[in-house]
């Protein structure tokens, strides 16, 4: 059973930069698997002329669920999502949705993300690295990269998810409004981190559903030196407030039972 309560007041945010021959794509399978889901292109001026396919894509639907927002310059992915959930916020959708332009994440699989929002979740991150997870036709040194990259952020931050990275993922509305979203500095993919640390922080309720993610076939990922040195700084200093935060309220504990 699709989860037609929740999809009905769900908005599929997708951020894209030079997406032009995948937008139509992902946008086709995701109304044709929940039609009643309404979608938010949020396009950083592309030189291929993605904002004008999704103009276009706009246009042609007569039930008026595709929605575009045209940014000025390339700013990355955190940046993107922040000012579509301000959108989506400023709007009476119920769930947020993160999707890929690039058809990594599986429009097929949304309903199961959806499920655990109805079942009570505030965050639902669709998982690689959990038991029926998967990833196919990835290059070996992305899949290692990722992999680290989950690994350290789970030692440092002290978090249980396991695909913290990951980036198709459901928001329970209110669960973002009790966010700053002004807090959240990364630009990068490390935002996914950010996002999700802060949320799990603030007492949200995360869980894990295992999905497929496979390697785009059209166009190039964004993926470079400068995301993956945001991460690694921002991951490793967080981590470290952490733990002082913690030896802090340790000591100060300690000294008040001893007073
Ligand atoms: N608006 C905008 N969109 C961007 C930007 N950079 C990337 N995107 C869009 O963000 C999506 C993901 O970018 P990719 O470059 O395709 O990501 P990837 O290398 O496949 O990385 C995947 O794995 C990461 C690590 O696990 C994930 O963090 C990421 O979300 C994604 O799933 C695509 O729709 C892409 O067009 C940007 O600066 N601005």
């Amino acid at each position: 059973m699709v989860a037609g309560s929740v999809s009905s007041k769900t908005l599929v945010i997708i951020p894209t930069y030079d997406e032009r021959e995948n937008l139509p794509k992902i946008v086709g399978r995701l109304l044709t698997a929940l039609p009643a889901t309404h979608v938010l292109v949020a396009d950083d001026d592309s030189p291929d002329g993605t904002g004008q396919v999704a103009d276009e894509l706009a246009a042609n639907d007569p039930e008026g669920r595709i929605h575009v927002m045209h940014r000025t310059e390339k700013n990355g992915l955190g940046a993107a999502y922040i000012a579509g959930f301000r959108w989506g916020l400023e709007r009476d959708y119920r769930v947020l949705v993160e999707m890929d332009a690039d058809g990594s994440h599986s429009p097929e699989q949304l309903h199961r993300l959806l499920h655990q929002i109805d079942a009570g979740a505030d965050l639902v991150i669709g998982s690689r690295y959990v038991p029926g997870g998967s990833v196919v036709n990835w290059p070996k040194r992305r899949e290692v990269l990722s992999r680290g990259g989950n690994i350290y952020s789970r030692l440092a931050l002290g978090v249980k998810i396991k695909d913290i990275t990951g980036g198709y993922r459901a928001y329970r509305r209110e669960a973002l409004e009790a966010l700053d979203l002004d807090s959240i500095e990364s630009h990068g993919y490390c935002f996914q981190v950010d996002i999700g640390w802060r949320m799990i922080q603030n007492g949200a309720v995360a869980v894990e559903v295992p999905i497929t993610f496979t390697e785009r076939e059209i166009g190039y990922s964004k993926m470079s030196g400068s995301i993956v040195r945001e991460a690694l700084l921002k991951v490793t200093v967080w981590g470290m407030k952490n733990r002082y935060e913690k030896l802090k309220n340790l000591v100060s504990r300690k000294k008040s039972a001893a007073e």
